[in-house]
C-alpha cells in the first residue's frame, strides 16, 4: 500500500494533457490557454481620444481661444492637417487628426459659435489621447500557457482580433457503475436492492468540472460482463472511471477485469479512509480509475485524484495542493497507520468536523464545503491545529 502523497505523484508524472483545440471565444471560458498567444496588432491601432471635447496642437504660450474648424465622430476619418492654433470638434474614440496632440474635455471650454475658449494653463500636452499601442503593441505576448480563460481574457482576445483561442480538448468519459444490488432512481426497490447514487454524483462532478461527453455503462457483477463494459470504454473514451467491485469480495471482478484487459497498473490501494482499496492504472494515453463502490469513497477518491487528473488534462495549474489551510475547532482521533478524508464546513474561518462520516452515509455530502486531510502518521489533532481543506 502507498501512501497519498505517494499516489497523487504518481498520477501527477502520468496524466497528459489533452489535445490542443480550438474553441471560438465565447465557449472557452474556464478553459486553460494551450500555448502562448501573442498580439498581431497595435491596440489602439490609432491614437484617439478619450473625450467629448475638442483636439488641438499643445502650446503653453498659445492664447486661450480657439477657432472650432469641423468635427471627427467615432468611426470617421479625419480630412487634412489641423492648422495650428485651431481646434477640431472631436468625439470619445474617434482618431487625433493629423496637426493635433492633445484634447480637452467639453466641460472646460466656453463655447461661442464657432470659438472655444479655456485656460491653456490648466492643460498638458497629450492629455486624453489614447496613444497607438498603448494598450498592447504588435508581436507582444499577452497571454502566458496555462492562463485560466476569464471574461477578461475573451475580451482581450477580441480586442487584437483574437477570434478562437487553443484550448486542451476536454477528456470524454466512460461511467461503469457495477453491482446487481443497484437500481436507478426512479425504479420500485426490492429488498437488498439501493439506489445508483454513485452515477449521478459522478455525471454532477464530472459536469461540474466541464466534462460532456460521459458514456455510462452499468454492469451486473459477472466477470465476462465487468470485462467487456472496460473494453468498450477503453475503446472510445479517454477516461475510465469504475465505481464498486474493486475489492476483495467474491463477486468483486474490476481488478481481474483491468488485468484481463491489458491495464497498466499505477497503484491499487492507498492507506487512506475512505477509500482504501482504489486502483489507478494507464493503457496507452489513457487513464483508468476504480474507485471503491462506497459512496463516501467514490466522492473523496474522485476529489483527491479523480478531479486534479482532469483538471491537470486540462492544462490547469496547482491542481494538487489544498485550496486553504484552516484551523479546526475541536480535536480530532484517528488511526495513525491512514491518512483520513473527513468531511468538513467552514464557519467563521473554523474547520467543524461534520457528523456522519461513515462511508455509507452520504448526509454529511450534502453540507460539506470540503475534505480535511488529517495526515498518516498524527492520530491527535489539537483544537486551533491547522488542517489542509480541499474544497469540492
Ligand atoms: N474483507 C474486506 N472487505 C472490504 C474491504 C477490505 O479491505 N476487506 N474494504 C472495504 C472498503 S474500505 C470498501 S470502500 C469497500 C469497497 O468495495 P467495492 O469497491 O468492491 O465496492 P462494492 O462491494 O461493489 O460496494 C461497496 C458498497 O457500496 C455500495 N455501492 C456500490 N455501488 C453503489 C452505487 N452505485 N450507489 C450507491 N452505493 C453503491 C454497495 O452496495 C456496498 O454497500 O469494500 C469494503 N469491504
Ligand atoms: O474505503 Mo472504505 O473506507 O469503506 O470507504
Amino acid at each position: 500500500m502507498i501512501s497519498v502523497s505517494e499516489a497523487k505523484s504518481i498520477l501527477e508524472k502520468n496524466t497528459l494533457k489533452g489535445k490542443i483545440t480550438f474553441l471560438p471565444l465565447e465557449e472557452a471560458i474556464g478553459h486553460v490557454v494551450a500555448e502562448d498567444i501573442f498580439s498581431p496588432m497595435d491596440v489602439p491601432s490609432f491614437d484617439n481620444s478619450a473625450m467629448d471635447g475638442y483636439a488641438f496642437a499643445y502650446d503653453p504660450n498659445s492664447l486661450n481661444s480657439f477657432p472650432v474648424e469641423g468635427e471627427i465622430a467615432a468611426g470617421s476619418i479625419p480630412k487634412g492637417t489641423l492648422g495650428k492654433g485651431k481646434a477640431i470638434r472631436i468625439f470619445t474614440g474617434a482618431p487625433i487628426p493629423a496637426g493635433a496632440d492633445t484634447v480637452i474635455q467639453q466641460e472646460w471650454v466656453q463655447r461661442s459659435n464657432d470659438q472655444i475658449t479655456f485656460d491653456i494653463g490648466k492643460v498638458k500636452q497629450g492629455d486624453h489621447v489614447r496613444k497607438k499601442g498603448a494598450q498592447t503593441q504588435a508581436g507582444t505576448k499577452i497571454l502566458d500557457a496555462g492562463s485560466l480563460i476569464t471574461a477578461g481574457t475573451v475580451g482581450l482576445l477580441a480586442s487584437v482580433g483574437i477570434a478562437t483561442v487553443g484550448v486542451f480538448s476536454t477528456p470524454s468519459v466512460g461511467l461503469i457503475i457495477t453491482g446487481n444490488e443497484i437500481k436507478e432512481v426512479g425504479q420500485p426497490l426490492e429488498f437488498g436492492q439501493i439506489y445508483n447514487a454513485n452515477g449521478p454524483l459522478l455525471i454532477a462532478y464530472l459536469r461540474y468540472l466541464g466534462v460532456e461527453k460521459i458514456e455510462t455503462f452499468k454492469v451486473d457483477d459477472q466477470p465476462n460482463i465487468v470485462k467487456q463494459a472496460i473494453d468498450k470504454a477503453l475503446a472510445i473514451h479517454d477516461i475510465i472511471i469504475i465505481s464498486g467491485g474493486i475489492s476483495v469480495g467474491d463477486y468483486d471482478f474490476v481488478k481481474e477485469g483491468l488485468e484481463n484487459t491489458k491495464v497498466s497498473e499505477l497503484f491499487y490501494k492507498i492507506k487512506q479512509r475512505p477509500g482504501k482499496p482504489i486502483f489507478a492504472g494507464k493503457k496507452s494515453q489513457q487513464l483508468i480509475f476504480a474507485l471503491p463502490g462506497n459512496p463516501a469513497s467514490v466522492i473523496t477518491c474522485f476529489n483527491q485524484y479523480v478531479k486534479p487528473s482532469i483538471l491537470q488534462w486540462l492544462g490547469k495549474n496547482n491542481v494538487w495542493k489544498p485550496q486553504v489551510t484552516l484551523p479546526l475547532e475541536s480535536d480530532v482521533n484517528k488511526n495513525a497507520d491512514l491518512t483520513f478524508f473527513l468531511k468538513v464546513k467552514i464557519i467563521d474561518g473554523q474547520v467543524k468536523v461534520l457528523e456522519g462520516q461513515e462511508s455509507f452515509n452520504l448526509k454529511a455530502f450534502a453540507q460539506c464545503d470540503g475534505f480535511a486531510l488529517i495526515p498518516e502518521g498524527i492520530s491527535h489533532m489539537q483544537k486551533g491545529e491547522k488542517v489542509a481543506i480541499y474544497l469540492w
